[in-house]
């Protein structure tokens, strides 16, 4: 990178930390969040102008609307609980073997993760890894073997364990140069390649060693060097993403059909995992029709001709916060209101005239249905649904005596809508923002910390008033997570954008800015989004400010960018991969 890009990014760097916080005291002073002005002047909206964006109709028609439960279901069920036990057993014995070994487990309990099966064996994980975490702290027993020393330390560092780097240092010569021999160790190289992606903000030795081997695995693959053909495709798909931004039940897929080919593999654990996989599938599909009869009954596609139906894209984009049956309810909340959050997105940035806006943002802050005669009639059902939604998940909480969560997640949405107003006034005035007024706008209209506070809703007794005070001032790990959204969903959707009448992204911003080209600040946006994941590792590490699975949502939503911004915008316009995606995950069964 040039040395003014370096300059340019460390202003950026600190300015997105720092101006944001100070925006947020000042969002949290606005008039609208005290008390909104009256709404009690009667206007005719109909002489508005729009402006309105043709977006394609769904892909998928109606082929998830009707849902018939499989005949056979309780019988795989039966089957997968017996060999769950069975696993479970390995586990149990695994605790207690020979340190020697220990790679063996470590190796099993991989396989366990990557298979998407781990959520049954929470508490057998955490014992293996803690036991071995106390046994050895950062001297790693087998620390000459470059492979079960990369997995030792990705294991732990992804159980939350603040296992040192400092091990690596062992592979380099005394002139810091990592040894030569290195290069002809394929499996060692692909582990280590996986393991700097939990590398923190500082740990330069890490940061080395994914230059060194992304080089030499990018090499290995162009020359054609490696024989064996399944580890050239391991290694290929590394290199097109690395684990730590990989879906869980992508990676299951991916990794099947690897771990059959394994001589070691555990075939209960195999057998498993497919059948997991197919009942967890059926679950899904269930939902997924549950919410498209929901969104069919709402009727958008007639009241709200210009939003987007996108019901099968959104569903994957949840499916990838979480997969596993315990959040089945959670999934139906976060479905209804991310898809309204769909809605106002395009009420604000297409649809709305500003002074319609204006006042629906004002209806948001008292939220009311008293509100509802003063809104224009196209807007009524959006604001009825906005507030039955959050309705239906108040009555719930009512009944175990969790109603703060409701007060937060409201204020959290009217937070959202008073920022997208600033953003409709930006684009009716053909105001550019400076990054710091961009980023202090956009990270709160990108939602995602309004989401990940609606993951927690429907949560356990882990989720207390802290967390959404926690979530609420945007930490670290948040912030994150929205910058990555906020980056690369613009770097994807920019252009397009622009071709309308919508805010200046943040690629205009930086470009105007920083008087760069849309190529450097591309590059500089890839860099704070590596800068991002640091942030999401290091926070992740024990002590955590909440409970560690809390954090599975920002960082499972950092995650989802990597799959649908990387090649285009595949939320709105799904391409080949996307779809191929959400068949595998939605329509194919595996066989067993
Ligand atoms: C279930 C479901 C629908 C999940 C989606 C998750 C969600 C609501 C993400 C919020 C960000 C967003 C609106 C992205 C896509 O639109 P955009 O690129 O137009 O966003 P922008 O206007 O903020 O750029």
């Amino acid at each position: 990178m040039p040395i003014y890009i370096i300059h340019i990014y460390h202003s950026i760097h600190n300015s997105i930390y720092t101006s944001f916080s100070l925006s947020l005291t000042y969002i949290k002073n606005m008039p609208a969040s005290k008390s909104p002005p009256s709404l009690n002047h009667n206007k005719s909206f109909k002489q508005a102008v729009r402006s309105t964006v043709n977006f394609h109709r769904s892909i998928w028609g109606d082929q998830f609307l009707s849902y018939n439960e499989r005949k056979d279901q309780a019988c795989e069920e039966q089957r997968a609980t017996e060999l769950r036990e069975k696993v479970r057993k390995e586990l149990v014995i695994a605790r207690s073997i020979e340190p020697t070994q220990h790679i063996k487990l470590l190796e099993l309990i991989d396989a366990v993760q990557r298979l998407g099966v781990s959520y049954h064996f929470e508490d057998e994980i955490e014992e293996c890894l803690n036991n071995i975490y106390l046994m050895y702290g950062d001297q790693w027993i087998d620390d000459d073997n470059l492979q079960s020393t990369s997995l030792w330390f990705r294991l732990l560092r992804q159980q939350g364990f603040n296992v040192s780097s400092g091990i690596f240092y062992k592979y380099k010569d005394e002139n810091g140069h990592f040894l030569k021999s290195m290069k002809d160790d394929i499996h060692g190289m692909l582990s280590l390649y996986e393991a700097t992606h939990m590398r923190v903000e500082g740990e330069e030795v890490l940061d080395e060693a994914l230059e060194f081997t992304r080089y030499h695995l990018r090499n290995m693959i162009k020359k054609n060097i490696c024989n064996d053909v399944s580890l050239e495709t391991q290694i290929h798909q590394a290199l097109q993403q690395p684990l730590r931004k990989r879906l869980p039940r992508l990676e299951t897929l991916r990794y099947i059909p690897i771990y059959q080919q394994q001589d070691s593999r555990n075939d209960d654990l195999l057998t498993l995992a497919k059948l997991d996989f197919n009942l967890l599938q059926e679950l899904h599909r269930k939902e997924l029709s549950q919410i498209s009869k929901w969104w069919k009954n709402f009727d958008v596609s007639n009241k709200l001709p210009y939003v987007r139906d996108r019901i099968v894209e959104g569903y994957f984009w949840i499916l990838a916060v979480y997969f596993e049956p315990q959040h089945s309810e959670s999934r139906i909340f976060l479905m209804k209101a991310c898809n309204l959050v769909i809605i106002l997105d395009d009420t604000y940035d297409n649809y709305g005239t500003y002074e319609e806006l204006e006042i629906f943002t004002k209806a948001v802050q008292k939220w009311s249905i008293s509100c509802l005669d003063m809104l224009p009639e196209y807007m009524k059902p959006i604001y009825q649904e906005l507030l039955d939604v959050h309705k239906e998940a108040e009555e719930f909480l009512e009944k175990t005596g969790k109603t703060y969560r409701s007060y937060y997640t409201k204020e959290m949405v009217k937070e959202y809508t008073r920022n997208l107003l600033i953003e409709a006034k930006w684009a009716n005035e053909r105001y550019i923002p400076t990054v710091e007024e961009h980023m202090s706008v956009t990270l709160i209209t990108c939602a995602y910390a309004m989401i990940i506070a609606k993951c927690y809703v429907y949560g356990e007794d882990s989720v207390t008033e802290h967390t959404f005070e926690w979530v609420s001032t945007y930490p670290p790990i948040v912030k994150a997570s929205c910058l990555i959204l906020r980056l690369m969903d613009d770097m994807a959707t920019h252009k397009e954008e622009q071709e309308r009448n919508h805010v200046a992204s943040s690629v205009e911003c930086y470009m105007k800015q920083y008087g760069i080209s849309e190529e450097q600040t591309h590059e500089l946006f890839t860099k704070l989004v590596e800068d991002s994941w640091k942030v999401i590792n290091q926070e992740s590490l024990r002590p955590t400010e909440v409970p560690r699975p809390l954090l599975m949502p920002p960082t499972n939503l950092a995650r989802v960018c990597d799959v649908l911004y990387t090649r285009g915008d595949d939320y709105n316009h799904a391409g080949k991969e996307m779809i191929s995606h959400i068949k595998s995950l939605l329509v194919d069964r595996l066989s067993v």
